[in-house]
Order: structure tokens, then sequence, then C-alpha cells
């Protein structure tokens, strides 16, 4: 079944089809990552997106029932240089053909997705299609160029219902925009008693809660897509310890009157080297974003720039400077990549420690 993909500049490739038949429409972005297909397909963030993976060779080890990072795939498509047909792992349950298929995701392979992803770079982002090779480029063009992207992703994968994720430990209101499940497990692996709640949910419905901290999950699409939860966010400042993770920083970020603006053509891979400027340390990390918060907007603001990154200078990292909240560009939750940033779930528990010893103080000294 041949298909092709027609990008917005009119550059047509001619691939073979995989998954499922239907055409689609999306914003193509390229993933550098060697493994981890598997959690890059389930990553909500990438909803409304075709996915294109530089690597040659994707699904050899197959699907497997332990890797995912949402129970559906948000993406639009996926492209490949070669869609292995015959995966070869322990813990192998399906091919991604058979997988793509069951999920109704065209997926397109005999790519150069290497030549794809330079033309993504120097133009910088780009929309494209994935259709029948029946269809007439030029009306497939001129239907892509009309198109507007959504823009209420986070609407669409975000948790409709609060649900509980019990443990012993803090408890931490965990904010899901689209959330990869791998944040959740890190805090359950530290025991923490979890509530999930949906992106829309208010500061005062979260401070009923009682939490001990409050995380702030990834998720797709513009920060400035999702206003009511600038506006939770600031109900929030100073009222329980914060970390906030991709677009959970940048809704921070916002929050804090700093600024967020769209990349040329985004960091997505799983060996982005970032810099923590206050220990001089080099992490290797997971990303995933096309936006990212403006350098010129930090200085009227609250906010200290705590991490870097190596290969552009963009912002990677935040903390407040007067209240207890610090956030990430990045994914320290790896899945997949490297785990280098783990430390930071950590981090997040001594600051609610700090935090609870600081308000008994303050209980003390008002009591005496
Ligand atoms: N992984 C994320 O949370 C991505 C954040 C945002 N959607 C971006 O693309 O920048």
């Amino acid at each position: 079944m041949k298909k092709q993909l027609i990008l917005e500049d009119g550059t047509i490739f001619i691939g073979k089809g995989f998954g499922s038949d239907t055409n689609s429409i999306g914003e193509v972005v390229f993933n550098t990552g060697m493994t981890g297909y598997q959690e890059i397909l389930s990553d909500p963030s990438y909803c409304g997106q075709i996915v294109t993976l530089t690597y040659p060779l994707i699904g050899n080890y197959g699907i497997n029932r332990d890797d995912f990072e949402s129970i559906s795939p948000a993406i639009s498509g996926f492209i490949v240089k070669e869609a292995s047909e015959f995966p070869s792992n322990w813990r192998n349950e399906q091919s991604i053909a058979e997988y793509f298929e069951m999920k109704n995701i065209p997926g397109i392979a005999g790519i150069d997705t290497r030549k794809l992803t330079r033309i993504i770079r120097q133009h910088g982002t780009l929309k494209g299609a994935i259709c029948s090779i029946s269809e007439n480029p030029e009306l497939i063009l001129e239907k892509l160029r009309a198109t507007k992207l959504r823009n209420d992703q986070v609407k669409k994968v975000s948790t409709k219902t609060p649900y509980p994720s019990p443990g012993r430990g803090r408890r931490v209101v965990l904010v899901d925009f689209g959330m990869k499940h791998g944040i959740l497990r890190e805090l359950n692996k530290r025991d923490c008693d979890v509530i999930v709640v949906p992106y829309n949910t208010t500061a005062e419905e979260i401070l009923s809660m009682s939490p001990d901290g409050v995380m702030l999950s990834n998720g797709p699409g513009d920060p400035k897509d999702v206003p009511e939860a600038i506006t939770m966010i600031k109900g929030l400042l100073g009222n329980v310890p914060i970390f906030g993770i991709c677009l959970g920083h940048q809704l921070f970020a916002l929050a804090c009157g700093a600024n967020t603006e769209k990349m040329k053509f985004g960091h997505r891979g799983s060996n982005h080297p970032v810099k923590d400027l206050q220990t001089g340390k080099v992490a290797l990390t997971s990303q995933n974003h096309g936006y990212s918060v403006e350098e010129n907007s930090i200085s009227g603001s609250p906010l200290e720039v705590t991490h870097i990154a190596l290969n552009d200078g963009t912002i990677e990292g935040l903390k407040h400077k007067e209240v207890p909240a610090f956030t990430v560009q990045y994914h320290p939750e790896a899945s997949p990549g490297p785990e280098d940033a783990n430390g930071l779930f950590e981090q997040f528990l001594q600051m609610i420690e700090s935090h609870k010893e600081e308000g008994a103080a303050a209980c003390q000294s008002v009591q005496i």
C-alpha cells in the first residue's frame, strides 16, 4: 500500500503505509532517540503531531505491555525509515504495524527521515499530511495550508475526573495536562500519596485536598492555550510547594509573569545536555518540547534561571526566588532516556520537608 507524505513547503515523499489506512494532518516533528519509540508514540505531549524518528530501524523490539506512557496514543501519525516486521524481544507482544492498526493511527515507512529532519531544521516546524497515493497532491497541499492546527489538545488528553494513586508518604496533587505515566511512577516509587486531577481544576479545589506538594505535568500544545491553568498556578504560588515539568514549567513561567515562545524546531530526543548553573554539572536529558521560556522575559519576574540547554542556550530550568517552587523543561522521569535528572524528585520531596519545618517553626513563634 503506497502512501505519500506531503509537507506544507511542497516536498513530497513516497513510502509504504502501515498501521491504519486513514489520512492524517499534523505538525511534523522529529525525535533523535535511538530507542524508546514506544514511550515516544504514547507520550500525550505529541497530541496532534506527526512524529518522525531519525534512527533508521524502528519497531525491532516490538511493543510490550510495560513501556506505555499513556493508555491511548495521541499522535496523528508516525514516519520511519524502516518499520521492523519481525520484532524480537522477550517482552514483545505486537509489531508497531499491528499496534498502529489497532489504534487507528497511520504510519509511513521507507522515508529518508534524516533528509526530512534536515528540511524541518532548515525551514522550521512544518505541517504535513500522510495520505493515500491516489490523492491529488495539489488538493492535499491546498487543504494542508488552509488547516489550522487544533489548540485544545490539553483538554483532549487530560483526565476528565480526579483519581487517587495511594501511598503512605507525602500527599501530592499531580495536575494532569497530558501526563506521562513515568511521572506518576516516580512519585509512587517514593511512596507518595498521589491524587491526579484534571487540567482545569481550580487552585481552591487543589488546596482543599490538603496537598503537601503540587506537581504540574507535561502536556501538548502551546501553554498559552491553557489560561485556566495559569490562573490555577497563580493561586497555588506561595501556598504549597510546586514542581513543574515541561508544559508545567512553561505554565509556571507564564503564571510568574514571564513569557513563552515557539521554537524554530524544538528539542526532541534522549541525549540533550543540560547544565545546572548552580553546580556546573551537566546532565543528559530526555526532552520533548516545541516551546520555551523567553530569556528576555525573566528579568522583570521573580524567577531565576537554574538550568540551560548546552546545544542552543535555551532555558531548561527555573526557580522562584521567594516561594518554594521550581520547574524543568526536560523530563527527569526519562521514559525514554537517561535517568541523570531523576534526583529532582528527591529535591521536590526535600522542598516539601523544608516547607513543613518552616511552617512548624512559624507556628511555634506565633505561640511564643
Ligand atoms: N512535553 C511537554 O510537556 C511539551 C510542552 C509543550 N507542549 C511544548 O511542545 O513545548
